[in-house]
This record gives structure tokens, C-alpha cells and sequence, in this order.
């Protein structure tokens, strides 16, 4: 082991810059300890280098074995090299013919001056080819008085293990351009440069010659250019660990993802694709760095080189740094933010800096949004406060409201009861108006149906027409709109029904032409829900209803009779064995109070019973079809509920009957385009319709004569017309615009209707006494009869005649007989053609 490498008073190179131990720059003892440790450790890397490249020479040269010792001194190394002898020798051996001629002179022992001169001459002949044929091969060079006394044995040192690394490089097979150390070297240099000055072939072009001796300079300056070659070997070794760690990382990723893949084809060739790409990444990604590093000391380079200091440029350093991370951190961030995958990130950056960012980051987001959620959870609570503030007023305010409703509703009711009574009290017959949907199928076309107001006003308008003669404004007690259910519609006739079982006559029909739903309203569509029931059907459940309510103090019979007038003749709908007898109608001295006593007389019991008897009643009314409705009812009907009542206590009797009429279409007759039987039909339908109208005429002007005898219509149903009876008219209209004409005489007439007083309606109640009297008055007149009859017979000898006025007299308890009514109901034989219908509803027979 040479001496200068191992004494710490040696100084293997002259440590020149070093400061020294003199009185002009006192040095602490650390400082000095550090200084010297630093010089010892530059001293043992120079040596160690030396050897490197003395080693190389010996093996190389022959010559140079016998004369250069296996680790000289830097003298020694000096003086060896001296006459170029060795080094041309291994030149040529690198690259043969390199050095054409070398002066080979006898080696004289250096000592002596004859020596000296020849040892100097080969020096210059030798020494001037190698340096030339070195720049010639773009290596690393030194300058010829480096050799000598005093000179940088570090640059020739470096010069031979350049030209070894070239050496080894071409001896391996190397093709394409040689990089000494493997780094980006310094080369080109201007024309006319110091030979001295040569770098190594990688070129940096962004570098000027100016700009590489300046480098060059520097590191002497800094006395670096040592530690820069052992710098250089470290960043070699650093980037060959750092390569090597990139690639098998990447190696180990594309394994990683390949996880599933059962069989992974690890042949030579993927394994070269892998490694080339690598490479490929990682050369590229060095490139980079090495620009931007040569700019950075482009930039430096540029200014004042004399003013430049060692500090200042390790500033310099620190401020490039001090931007590349946080350029990397912001990378970073942008990476996290963007999602990036956590684990790998802590695997692959290690970046305290970048850390500290992203917590403070953090921490300032978490802050915004904790003062965000606080801001929120206020407005939140602030909105909650309000919202139970708004829900105590509306609770309030729905209170208010209910209360007020329930008075509206009391004094609306009141109001309806009032008015009833009023109606009651004047007589006047109430009408209520119905306007029927478009029909399915029907396009919702424009309707004559313009407005609908509160109070019983309906405007009709004419599109026929134009101005104020295009709108008609009609008063009625009500108008129903198109869509109104059948429950709506049955509510103000409701208290119409208690009258009935008070004794009081109440009629309610239907007018209308053919199609507007009389039918609908009177009826229903279909009998199966209940929902869609009639007004029929919805009274006499109600009637049922009180009778059953009552049934503790008043004991009820109830019996139903149903007729058509068809073609002015008087039909009964509930005979069962299909006779088409003529019936007569009787007014004004009908104790019994039938008009029609001749009608089938069906005593009944619950609303069940009734529509049976309706249904029977119906499957018998005349259906005839027409132009204008193919199921058109071309007959009246009149179904007649008639009600006995006997108070238990008092004795007192009611009477009352409910007729519901179902009348004929009221059109026109040339509107039906009818002939023949038609014809007839229409003509009759509007003689008892005009016949109505008259009666109502003359009902209006309190006229003396009231015409009830121009029609069966009117005939029947007089006690409820002029009577002491309740009258509730349906009017009904259809929507659309060709029915114009029959929409606004139906509501002419109807108008007419409801100017009619007919006084108050007055109970048939009878108290005991006076039915006691009218019992005895009519058993006196039956005496009677039978006396006279007998006189009679005995007159004329006619026994047989005296027999059959007796026989086949039902008596029903309100059904008091009257002489000659040989027609009249027989329960008992109605019992016996319908046995299986009654038996089944459980009706009562006791009447007969
Ligand atoms: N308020 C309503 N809602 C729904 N459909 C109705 C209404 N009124 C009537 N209709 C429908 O209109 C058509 C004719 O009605 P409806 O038979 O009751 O008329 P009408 O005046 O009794 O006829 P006709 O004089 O021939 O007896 C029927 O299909 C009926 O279902």
C-alpha cells in the first residue's frame, strides 16, 4: 500500500485549494479535522483510480509491467508515463495504427541527463501522437504538461480508464456510439480549443465549447473534477440500481396484472419485449431529466462566471431542487386528487414534502368543510324553525278553516232546508237540470253547454248563431254538469222520500229528448253496483230504510204498481202472463188512492222485492228503435209506490204514493224521421208531452180549468201536478251542438215548469176518528149497494147477477173497494202467478 494513501501528511495530489494550516486563515480544529478528512478520502479515491488504471496498463503492455509498479505513487505513475512509450503502445493495441510510429528508444534510467533529454524527446514525439490520435477518437484527453511535475494526474487517469472503458466496450462487441461511464459527457469543442479541454463523445449540443470549458474550468475551479468522476461512477451505480429497480417493478406490475392468466407465456422473447420497453421508458425518462439538468446549468453558466461561487451554486442546486419538488408535489396532489391509487403511491414516492402539502391541504378542506357543514346545519335548523312555525300557523289556519267549514257547511244546509221549505210552503214544482256527457266513441266535440253557475244558471250557447242571440242564460232550482255522480244527483230528492211515508204525494220524472239520459238518472245504467244506481232504486232503499225506522210506532204497507203509456193507452208492466189489457184511469174519487186501480196492485217489503218488480216492469215496457236512439223508449213509464200507514198509538192513517216517471223522448216528430208505426208512436209521445205542457200553462196562469184530461199522461199523474203533491222534474240535455234545437226547447219548457206554484202540499193523513167514520160511511154505502142490489135482483129475479157483484173483492188495509171496481188488485191471484218469484223473496202475502 503506497504511503500517501495511508499518512494524513501526505498529500497525494497537493490538496492545493484546501486551506491550509497558517496563521492568515485560522482554522478551528473541526473544521481542519473535516477538511483533512475530506482530502484523505479524495487522496484514497484518486489512488484507487490510479491503480485501476495501472492494472490496465500492465495488462495491456508489456513494458509497461517492468517499469510502472503495480500501485505506484503519483510520481511514479508520472515519470512511467512520461515518454508517451506506454501509452502509445496500448493506443495502438485499442485501436491498432492509431499511432503509426512510436519512438521506441532503449530505456534509459531516468536519472541520468543523456536519459532525461532522450526520455524528453521521446516525451514529445510520443506523447504529441497519443494526445492527437485520443482527440482524433473523441475520448476523454489530458494536456501534455499534465505529465509533468505539478500537473493533474486525475485527468490522465481519467484518460486512461476512458480509453480502457472504449477498449472494453469495442472488445465486447459494442456498436453504435460509446458513452464513457454511461453518462452525458461535455464534448464538443470550438475550433481552436485547448486539446486539454476535450470531453468525451456524448455531446450535449444545447452545450457550447465555450460553455464545456467553462465547465470544465469550474470543476477545476471547485476543485470537483475528482469528486465529479467519483460522483459520476456513484450517479452510474445509483442510476444502474435505480434501472434496475424500475424495470423489475415494472416487471412485476405487468406479472401482477397478468395474475389470471393461468399460463403466462414467459418465453425469451416476451422477456426481451418487456426489458426493451423498459429500457425504452427509462432511457427516454433520463434524456429528460438530463436536458432539463443542462439547462439549469446552461442558466447558471450564463452568468458572470467570476462572481459565481462554490455557494452560490450549491444555492443554485438547492433552488432547482427546492422547484423540482414541489412541482413534483403539486404532480402529486394532482395525482391523489385525481384518485390515484394510494398504495402505489406510497410504494413509489417517497415525498415527505409533497405529504405535507397534501395534509395541509387536507386539513384546510376538512376546515372549509366543517365551517361549511356548521353554515349548513344552521340554515338547516333556521329552515326547520321555520318550517314548524309555517306548520303551527297552517294547523291553525287548517282549524279556522274547519271550523268555518262546518258553519258553512250547518248554514249551507240550513240554507238547503230553508229553501225547501219555502219550496214546500209556495208549491212550486222543482227542477233540476242534467247535462249528459259526450258519449264513448263520441269525439269531446265543442259543447252547447257554455257555463255552469252556482245557482242554477246554465248558459247555452249556439254556434248556429252569432251575438248576444248565440247565448241563452236559463234559471233552474239546479244544474248538474256533465260529470256529477248518480249519488250527487239523488241528495236533494232524499227528504222528498221521508214525505212519502209522511203521507204526502211526491212525483218525480224525467224529461228530456231521446239519448239525454232519463233512463240514466232514473234508473242507472246497470242495476249490478250501487254505486251507479238510479234514483228509482236509491228512493226506495231509502223508503225501506225509514219504514224499517219506524216500524216500533207506525206500522207501514207498501205496494207498487207500475204502468206505461204507450199510444195513448194505459198498459200494466207487471202482468206476468203478458196480456196487453187496456187500462182505465179514474181521478178525484179514488179512495184508495189509485188512479190506475186497475193496474197490478204488488204488495212489497224491502227494496228487493221492488226491483224484481222492476226488472219484470222493465223486460215488459215498449221498446221501439229509432232513427235518433236504437234503445228508445217510446212510451211513458210510471212506476208507483204507494205507501199505507196506520199509527200505532193514535190510530191515525197516512197515505202516500211516489210516482217515478220515465217519460218518452221529447223531440220533435219530424226530427225522428219516422213513419208508420213510428209515426204514430211520435205523434201520441207529443200530444201527452203538449198535453203536459198545457196543464203546465194553465197551472201557471191559475187557470180555472186545468186541461189534465188532454192525456193519460197528465190524467195519471194529476194528483201530483195541481194536487197537494211534492213535483221534482229531471231535465236533461245533451252536449252536443246538433241537438240545439231539442237542448233549448227541452229548457224552454222546462223554465215554464219551474214558474209553476201549486200551493203547499198537503199530508193525506186521516186521524182515527175520521177513518173510524169513512170506514162506516163506506160499509154503509156497501150495505147499501147490496141492499139495492138485492132489491133489484128480487125485481128482476136475477140471482145469478147479485153473486158475481160479491165475488173476487181483495180487500187491502188502505185499499178500501169501491162499488163496480171489479178490476181492481187481487194479491192473492198475483201471489199465485208469481209463487215462485215471492216465496223466494219472502214477501208478504197477508195483504190478500
Ligand atoms: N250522466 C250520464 N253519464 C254517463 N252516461 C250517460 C249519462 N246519461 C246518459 N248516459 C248514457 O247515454 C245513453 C242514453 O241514455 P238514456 O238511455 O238514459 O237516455 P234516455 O233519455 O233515457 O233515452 P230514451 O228516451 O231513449 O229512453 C246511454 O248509453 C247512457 O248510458
Amino acid at each position: 500500500m503506497p504511503q500517501e494513501t495511508t499518512s494524513p501528511s501526505r498529500n497525494p495530489r497537493g490538496l492545493k485549494a484546501l486551506p491550509s494550516n497558517n496563521v492568515e486563515n485560522p482554522l478551528s480544529e473541526d473544521t481542519f479535522n473535516v477538511y483533512y478528512d475530506f482530502a484523505q478520502r479524495k487522496a484514497e479515491e484518486a489512488a484507487s483510480r490510479r491503480y485501476q488504471a495501472t492494472e490496465w496498463l500492465r495488462e495491456m503492455d508489456q513494458g509497461a509491467s517492468e517499469s510502472l509498479p503495480k500501485e505506484p505513487s503519483e510520481e511514479e505513475f508520472c515519470l512511467a508515463l512520461r515518454n508517451g512509450l506506454i501509452l502509445c503502445n496500448v493506443l495502438n493495441k485499442v485501436n491498432p495504427g492509431a499511432i503509426p510510429k512510436i519512438v521506441e528508444n532503449p530505456v534509459i534510467p531516468v536519472q541520468s541527463t543523456e536519459g532525461a533529454a532522450q526520455s524528453a524527446i521521446q516525451y514529445f514525439e510520443n506523447m504529441r501522437n497519443f494526445l492527437v490520435a485520443v482527440k482524433d477518437m473523441q475520448l476523454l484527453t489530458f494536456e501534455a504538461s499534465d505529465v509533468e511535475k505539478g500537473g493533474s494526474m486525475n485527468k490522465v487517469v481519467d484518460c486512461i480508464l476512458c480509453l480502457k472503458g472504449y477498449y472494453e466496450w469495442k472488445k465486447a462487441g459494442g456498436v453504435g456510439v460509446w458513452r464513457y461511464g454511461g453518462t452525458v459527457k461535455i464534448t464538443a469543442l470550438p475550433k481552436g480549443s485547448p486539446p486539454s479541454l476535450v470531453g468525451s463523445e456524448s455531446a450535449d449540443d444545447s452545450l457550447d465549447g465555450s460553455e464545456s470549458s467553462q465547465y470544465e474550468q469550474l470543476l477545476e475551479f471547485l476543485h470537483l473534477s475528482n469528486e465529479v468522476a467519483i460522483e459520476e461512477s456513484k450517479t452510474a451505480n445509483a442510476l444502474a440500481f435505480l434501472f434496475d429497480r424500475f424495470g423489475l417493478w415494472l416487471l412485476q406490475a405487468y406479472l401482477r396484472e397478468s395474475n389470471e392468466i393461468e399460463e403466462f407465456p414467459l418465453n425469451a422473447m416476451v422477456i426481451d419485449t418487456l426489458i426493451s420497453k423498459i429500457v425504452k421508458d427509462f432511457s427516454a425518462l433520463l434524456v429528460s431529466q438530463g436536458t432539463q439538468l443542462g439547462l439549469f446549468l446552461k442558466k447558471i453558466l450564463k452568468t458572470d462566471f467570476n462572481s459565481l461561487s462554490k455557494s452560490d451554486f450549491m444555492e443554485a442546486i438547492s433552488l432547482y431542487l427546492g422547484q423540482r419538488t414541489s412541482r413534483a408535489s403539486n404532480d402529486f396532489f394532482k395525482f391523489c386528487i385525481c384518485g390515484g391509487k394510494r398504495e402505489v403511491i406510497h410504494q413509489t414516492v417517497n415525498h415527505s414534502t409533497a405529504y405535507a402539502q397534501l395534509i395541509h391541504l387536507h386539513q384546510r378542506e376538512l376546515k372549509e368543510i366543517k365551517l361549511d357543514f356548521q353554515e349548513t346545519k344552521l340554515g338547516v335548523k333556521q329552515i326547520h324553525s321555520n318550517w314548524a312555525e309555517q306548520l303551527r300557523r297552517l294547523e291553525h289556519h287548517i282549524k279556522d278553516l274547519e271550523v268555518a267549514s262546518s258553519s258553512y257547511h250547518k248554514v249551507l244546509e240550513e240554507n238547503r232546508m230553508l229553501y225547501n221549505q219555502v219550496q214546500d210552503l209556495k208549491g212550486t214544482i222543482r227542477v233540476y237540470c242534467r247535462v249528459r256527457p259526450f258519449l264513448q266513441g263520441q269525439t269531446n266535440g265543442q259543447s252547447t253547454v257554455d257555463y255552469i253557475g252556482e245557482n242554477g244558471n246554465i248558459m247555452i250557447v249556439n254556434p248556429l248563431k252569432q251575438g248576444k242571440d248565440a247565448r241563452k242564460v236559463f234559471s233552474f232550482n239546479k244544474v248538474f254538469g256533465q260529470y256529477v255522480s248518480q249519488e250527487q244527483i239523488y241528495i236533494d230528492t232524499q227528504p222528498l222520500i221521508r214525505s212519502v211515508l209522511d203521507g204526502f204525494n211526491v212525483c218525480i220524472f224525467a224529461y228530456g229528448q231521446t239519448g239525454s239520459g232519463k233512463t240514466y238518472t232514473m234508473s242507472g245504467p246497470d242495476m249490478t253496483t250501487e254505486q251507479t244506481w238510479g234514483v228509482n232504486y236509491r228512493a226506495l232503499r231509502d223508503l225501506f230504510q225509514i219504514y224499517k225506522e219506524r216500524s216500533d210506532f207506525i206500522r207501514y204497507e207498501v205496494g207498487v204498481q207500475m204502468i206505461e203509456i204507450y199510444n195513448e193507452q194505459v198498459r200494466d208492466l207487471l202482468v206476468m202472463d203478458g196480456s196487453n189489457r187496456r187500462l182505465d184511469i179514474r181521478n178525484n174519487s179514488q179512495l184508495n188512492g189509485l188512479n190506475v186501480p186497475d193496474a197490478s196492485w204488488v204488495p212489497v217489503s224491502s227494496t228487493q222485492d221492488v226491483l224484481e218488480f222492476m226488472r219484470i216492469g222493465q223486460k215488459n215496457r215498449a221498446v221501439g228503435a229509432t232513427a235518433l236512439n236504437e234503445r228508445s223508449s217510446r212510451s211513458h213509464s210510471v212506476l208507483t209506490i204507494h205507501v199505507y200507514g196506520k199509527e200505532l198509538v193514535s190510530g191515525s192513517i197516512l197515505k202516500g204514493c211516489l210516482h217515478l216517471v220515465d217519460l218518452a223522448g221529447s223531440e220533435r216528430v219530424d226530427k225522428s224521421e219516422a213513419v208508420g208505426e213510428r209515426l204514430k208512436e211520435a205523434q201520441h209521445i207529443n200530444r201527452s208531452l203538449s198535453a203536459l205542457g198545457d196543464v203546465i200553462s194553465a197551472l201557471a196562469q191559475k187557470s180555472a180549468h186545468i186541461p189534465y184530461r188532454n192525456s193519460k199522461l197528465t190524467q195519471v199523474l194529476q194528483d201530483s201536478l195541481g194536487g197537494q203533491a211534492k213535483t221534482l222534474m229531471f231535465v236533461h240535455i245533451s252536449p252536443e251542438v246538433n241537438a240545439i234545437g231539442e237542448t233549448i226547447s227541452t229548457l224552454k219548457f222546462a223554465e215554464r215548469v219551474t214558474s209553476i206554484e201549486l200551493g203547499a202540499a198537503r199530508s193525506n193523513k186521516e186521524t182515527g176518528e175520521i177513518q173510524e167514520l169513512k170506514e162506516e160511511i163506506s160499509n154503509l154505502k156497501l150495505a147499501l149497494e147490496k141492499k139495492e142490489a138485492e132489491v133489484e135482483q128480487l125485481k128482476v129475479g136475477n140471482v145469478r147477477s147479485m153473486t158475481e157483484s160479491q165475488r173476487g173483492r181483495a180487500v187491502s188495509p188502505f185499499q178500501i173497494p169501491r162499488h163496480g171496481t171489479s178490476s181492481s188488485i187481487k194479491p192473492g191471484d198475483y201471489n199465485r202467478s208469481s209463487e215462485v218469484t215471492l216465496k223466494r223473496d219472502g214477501l208478504s202475502t197477508e195483504l190478500g
